[in-house]
């Protein structure tokens, strides 16, 4: 069984921008009449509650503190940390006198405790644990100067650092680096899980993320509809259709790939074998005559079917459920002939790679199609640089669902998609750095074909699918990630599938 995360480590699903989590926080305090003084205790007691847990060793934390409410937190780990007997330091930025309310009585009670303020001068940090309370939700510019210094020394050191909230420097709401943010081991975020934490550079600088809703009342959280979904596939694995006991093959769906051009008939192989691997029943491939016939080879499962024009695709097209076009299509005019057969067929698509610089010369809208750019194609589908989709890449994939139709998914770190329906648009949390790897995308192809193949509509089979293959592609990333191909990803597809954890 895939190991079971315990029940108070699985992050909620909802995601929310810093101004709703204030509207929350406002809510519980005006409202059910939590004491902002009470959230702030209630954090700095959740953030070293997990520094007990996880560095029950740790002697000499370091408390680097802002002069808001995130430093306010800090301070309440301090106290914490000084009555525990432990030699911590509080190194503060910014001019004390600023601190307001809470921030300033979590100060007095850990200077009244005993405890040393001391001005951050630039110098090194000598810890055994850092904890940053220097900028949470209220970032509001570039970090510069001393503030910039102390985030620099942070990651200039060694011993773990725990964020609090969200990692100084980091953008709550685009997850984007604001001049230098910090790298944390762990970010424990409160109330409201912060979006910026699952996408732009949120997944590099998080570390491993935790959730304290600092016991606020589930009734809050009505009071605010979520930003972004956040999907796993320990969520998203319930989406699987069950398999009948009478199933026959014919029952589980019937793929045709269209794709792989001379040269790269390994992306439309690939493609081909992660849809069998997803539970597809059957899985054409329509692809070029000069290596038809021995396209199967190590795998005679899949059936190959050798293609000129669109025509040759017409009785294919009659079997199938669903056609993804796009794995090694290339842009000769074979392809193109291909891509035009295919973009009008009444059945659901997959559209990738080649289909979809194909589509972008010649766009056209449709409801049944899922589109899987990576930020290169998505730049192509929008008139614009890969730089740019990467600046904003919820308004990529936002944009690219409003004018293509259809559901998008933007492919890269934290996948995103955006379906036609009202739901916010969703961020894959499962996934890693190793999967950037050839090939990989054509897996996630194969993934989504299979599982619209299975009778799932197009936007419920694209958050499970994306999932799935991030799900796989972290098992296979168990023996590493460097040097992890994308047939490791396939090789992993059957036993993810058969092992989700119904959250
Ligand atoms: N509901 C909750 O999530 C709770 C949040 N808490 C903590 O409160 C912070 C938000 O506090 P706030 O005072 O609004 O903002 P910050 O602490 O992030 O401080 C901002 C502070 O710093 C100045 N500033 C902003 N940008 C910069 C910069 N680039 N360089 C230097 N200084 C900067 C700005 O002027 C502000 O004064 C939240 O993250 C939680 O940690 C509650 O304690 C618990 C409930
Ligand atoms: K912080």
């Amino acid at each position: 069984m895939a190991h079971r995360i315990p029940e108070r480590d699985r992050l909620p699903h909802a995601l929310y921008r810093a101004e709703q989590v204030r509207a929350l926080d406002r809510v519980a305090i005006e409202v059910h009449g939590i004491p902002g003084r009470t959230l702030m205790e209630r954090a700095g007691r959740a953030i070293y509650r997990l520094i007990r847990e996880r560095w029950p060793h740790a002697r000499r934390p370091v408390v680097l503190a802002g002069i808001g409410n995130n430093g306010g937190d800090g301070y309440v780990v301090a106290r914490l940390a000084l009555e525990d007997g432990l030699s911590v330091r509080v190194l503060q930025l910014g001019d004390l006198d600023r601190l307001r309310d809470d921030a300033a009585a979590t100060h007095a009670d850990y200077c009244s405790a005993g405890g040393l303020v001391e001005p951050f001068r630039g110098e090194p940090l000598e810890a055994d644990l850092v904890v940053d309370a220097l900028l949470g939700t209220g970032l509001e510019r570039p970090v510069e100067g001393l503030w910039a210094e102390a985030i620099e020394a942070v990651n200039a050191q060694r011993a773990p650092v725990v964020a609090v909230d969200i990692p100084s420097g980091l953008h709550s709401d685009t997850g984007l680096i604001m001049g230098v943010a910090v790298r944390a081991t762990a970010t424990l975020s409160f109330i409201g899980l912060k979006q910026g934490l699952f996408v732009g550079d949120g997944p590099d600088h998080r570390g491993d993320c935790r959730f304290d809703a600092l016991e606020i009342p589930a009734s809050v959280y009505a009071h605010e509809r979520l930003s972004m979904r956040r999907i796993d596939w320990l969520q998203q694995g319930a989406m699987l259709p069950p398999r009948p006991r009478t199933a026959h093959k014919g029952d589980c769906g019937h793929v045709l790939i269209v794709g792989g051009a001379p040269g790269m008939s390994g992306a439309a192989r690939l493609a081909g074998e992660a849809a069998l691997r997803s539970g597809a029943g059957l899985v054409t491939i329509a692809t070029h005559p000069e290596h038809a016939r021995w396209l199967n080879l190590t795998r005679p499962e899949l059936m190959v079917a050798a293609v000129e024009t669109a025509d040759d695709l017409t009785p294919l097209i009659e079997r199938a459920h669903v056609v993804a076009v796009g794995p090694g299509l290339g842009r000769s005019d074979w392809g193109l002939g291909l891509w035009h057969g295919i973009s009008g067929t009444r059945l659901p698509l997959v559209v990738d790679a080649d289909a979809l610089n194909a589509l972008a010369s010649d766009p056209m809208t449709r409801g049944d199609w899922i589109l899987t750019p990576h930020p290169g194609e998505a730049a192509r589908l929008l008139g614009t640089t890969g730089a740019e989709i990467q600046s904003d890449r919820l308004a990529a994939v936002r944009t690219i669902q409003r004018r293509y139709g259809g559901t998008a998914v933007l492919k890269g770190a934290g996948t995103l998609i955006q379906g036609d329906s009202q739901r916010p648009p969703a961020v894959c949390s499962d996934g890693n750095p190793g999967m950037a790897t050839a090939g990989s995308g054509d897996v996630l192809t194969g993934v989504l074909a299979a599982l619209v193949g299975q009778g799932l509509d197009t936007e419920t089979a694209a958050a499970a699918g994306v999932s799935l293959h991030a799900a796989a592609g972290d098992k296979a990333a168990a023996a590493g990630e460097r040097g992890l191909v994308a047939g490791d990803i396939v090789a992993a597809l059957r036993g993810v599938a058969n092992r989700v954890e119904v959250s």
